[in-house]
């Protein structure tokens, strides 16, 4: 079964390497704004207006959404759901992921990351490079883990949170949905939902809309 790839930006291209590590058939790639036949050797299939179209010619293909925004990528998602289609994973080679770990639908998980025993892992979620996900984790949908990130055991991550470049997550706390933790934060304490915390320890700054 081939894949689609829904997103012709930097975080599709890191997922296409992802899919190519794994042998994996790539069909072609969606995009509202790709102007060219061609996306990195394989072909420009078109917009999501062009969507019944297209899955009509590749009745059997598995979708990624490729789009690092969280909320964007929850609602082409949605669209997606809504036209029956089936998600793919796209798990690059390099990551070692336990055979007791849980991982959704939809979902990417970029070179050197790692996930430990009993992690849940939701439905697109967006595990970047080098990052660590410890046993019992527990990660809700859509959130973005960015590179470098460690969470340690016990670790709840609510839906559409995303977690900056280089944050540490100390054992069993729990970030609310909605939050985004700053690049290089230490969290140590839980942060409630829809707030920007940074620092180390991280501490809130201001609510998000
Ligand atoms: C492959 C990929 O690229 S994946 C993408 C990964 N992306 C990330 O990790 C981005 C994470 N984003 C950040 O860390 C951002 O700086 C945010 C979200 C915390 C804040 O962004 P903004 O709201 O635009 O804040 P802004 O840049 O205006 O900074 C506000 C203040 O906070 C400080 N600040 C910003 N980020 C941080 C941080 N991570 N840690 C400590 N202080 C920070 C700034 O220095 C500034 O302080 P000042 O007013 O004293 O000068």
């Amino acid at each position: 079964m081939g894949y689609i790839i829904f997103g012709a930006g930097g975080h599709g291209k890191v997922v296409f390497d992802n899919l190519r590590s794994m042998g994996a058939e790539i069909i072609g790639v969606m995009d509202d704004q790709w102007p060219e036949e061609k996306w990195r050797g394989v072909p420009y299939l078109g917009g999501i207006n062009q969507f019944d179209k297209i899955a009509t010619n590749h009745i059997n293909a598995l979708y990624i959404i490729a789009i690092g925004q969280n909320s964007i990528r929850e609602k082409i998602a949605f669209f997606f759901e809504q036209k029956g289609v089936l998600f793919g994973k796209a798990i690059h080679s390099s990551a070692v992921i336990s055979a007791d770990a849980c991982i959704g639908d939809g979902t990417v998980i970029m070179a050197n990351s790692v996930v430990n025993a009993d992690a849940r892992i939701g439905r697109h979620v967006i595990i970047n490079t080098g990052t660590t996900v410890d046993h019992d984790c527990n990660v809700k949908d859509y959130v973005h883990l960015s590179p470098g990130v460690h969470l340690a055991g016990g670790v709840e991550v609510g839906s559409n949170t995303h977690i900056g470049i280089g944050a540490c997550l100390i054992p069993q706390v729990k970030v609310g949905r909605e939050v985004i933790i700053g690049a290089g934060g230490c969290v140590v304490h839980n942060i409630p939902d829809s707030v920007t915390a940074i620092g180390c320890p991280a501490k809130v700054i201001s609510k998000n809309q």
